[in-house]
């Protein structure tokens, strides 16, 4: 049987140790690497305490692409770097599964180009938890018959970025399902910067950041009597397995960029 070789970026964090987890308990995946810019040269799995693995941390992207030949890249890295890291997979031939969020549109037509020029697939999912894809394209379905919509999102308060990636997401399939309108009072004024929340084509969406939420979105609609509540929530990162798993093995039969989980369910 040929397995798919995985180097993992950011396999330290909390996304990147479960998906080692993954790939090491699934015979059909091979685990060949770590990218990380500390521990360079040391086994990942002593490092995290599940036992050698007979992979290392690299911290040089490049060099762990061209020695230890992986054909995919999961990367659960940070805003930052993620680009970077998904450029250097695609050109050398590495079919990136990105989770990490924070792209713009342009971003995602720049490397969906390149993924095609390199004649190579990728996907990029904001969210690989199945219940979270079914809520966005419930709500999808729901903004065509009750546009008057808010989002609120909770996250963990270790999170960088706000909104989530998922908000963001649910908000451009809402927005490709209805017109923007006006919501709300006519004349309302916030008297507390922020209080209504981040402007999306005619919606607001809101972030919540605590100790003790791991990864939770509501989408309300409201209409005349009545309310609509679509909620998701990921109690743990074991919910997003499923999902990277089926990204690895969908990637390798694609060419260009996949942008959404929804794209791959069958
Ligand atoms: N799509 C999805 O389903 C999900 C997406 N996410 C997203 O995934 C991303 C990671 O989340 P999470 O795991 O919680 O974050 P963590 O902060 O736990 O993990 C990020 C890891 O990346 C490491 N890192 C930083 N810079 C680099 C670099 N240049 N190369 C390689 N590794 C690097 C960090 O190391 P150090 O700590 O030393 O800086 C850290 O270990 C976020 O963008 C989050 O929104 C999260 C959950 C689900
Ligand atoms: O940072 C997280 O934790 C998560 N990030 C993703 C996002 O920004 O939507 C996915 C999930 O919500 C967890």
């Amino acid at each position: 049987m040929k397995q798919i070789r995985i180097a993992v970026a950011g396999p330290r964090g909390r996304m990147g140790q479960e998906s080692v987890k993954m790939i090491i308990k699934d015979e059909t995946l091979r685990f060949v690497c770590g990218i990380d810019p500390k521990y360079n040269g040391e086994d990942v799995g002593e490092v995290l305490g599940l036992g050698s693995l007979q992979a290392p941390f690299v911290s040089d992207i490049r060099r762990a692409l061209e020695v230890y030949r992986p054909d995919v890249l999961v990367d659960f890295t940070t805003p930052h770097v993620v680009k970077q890291n998904m450029i250097a997979a695609i050109e050398a031939g590495v079919r990136p599964v990105v989770g990490t969020t924070g792209f713009t549109p342009e971003d995602i037509e720049e490397l969906d180009k390149l993924c095609r020029e390199h004649q190579i697939g990728g996907i990029i999912a904001p969210n690989f938890a199945i219940g979270a894809v079914l809520m966005m394209k419930f709500a999808q379905e729901a903004a065509k018959y009750m546009p008057h919509v808010e989002i609120i999102e909770l996250h963990h308060d270790k999170k960088l970025d706000a909104p989530s990636g998922t908000a963001v997401k649910t908000a451009e399939m809402i927005q490709a399902a209805r017109d923007e309108i006006k919501q709300g009072h006519p004349e309302e004024k916030e008297t507390l910067e922020g209080a209504r929340g981040g402007y999306y084509g005619g919606f607001r969406i809101h972030s919540v950041r605590l100790p003790g939420l791991v990864a939770h979105q509501e989408v309300i609609f409201g209409a005349v009597g009545q309310t609509l509540t679509i909620r998701h929530d990921s109690i743990n990162r074991e919910s997003f397995m499923p999902g990277v798993n089926l990204a690895i093995k969908k990637v390798m039969e694609h060419t260009g960029l996949i942008y959404g989980l929804e794209n791959i369910m069958v």
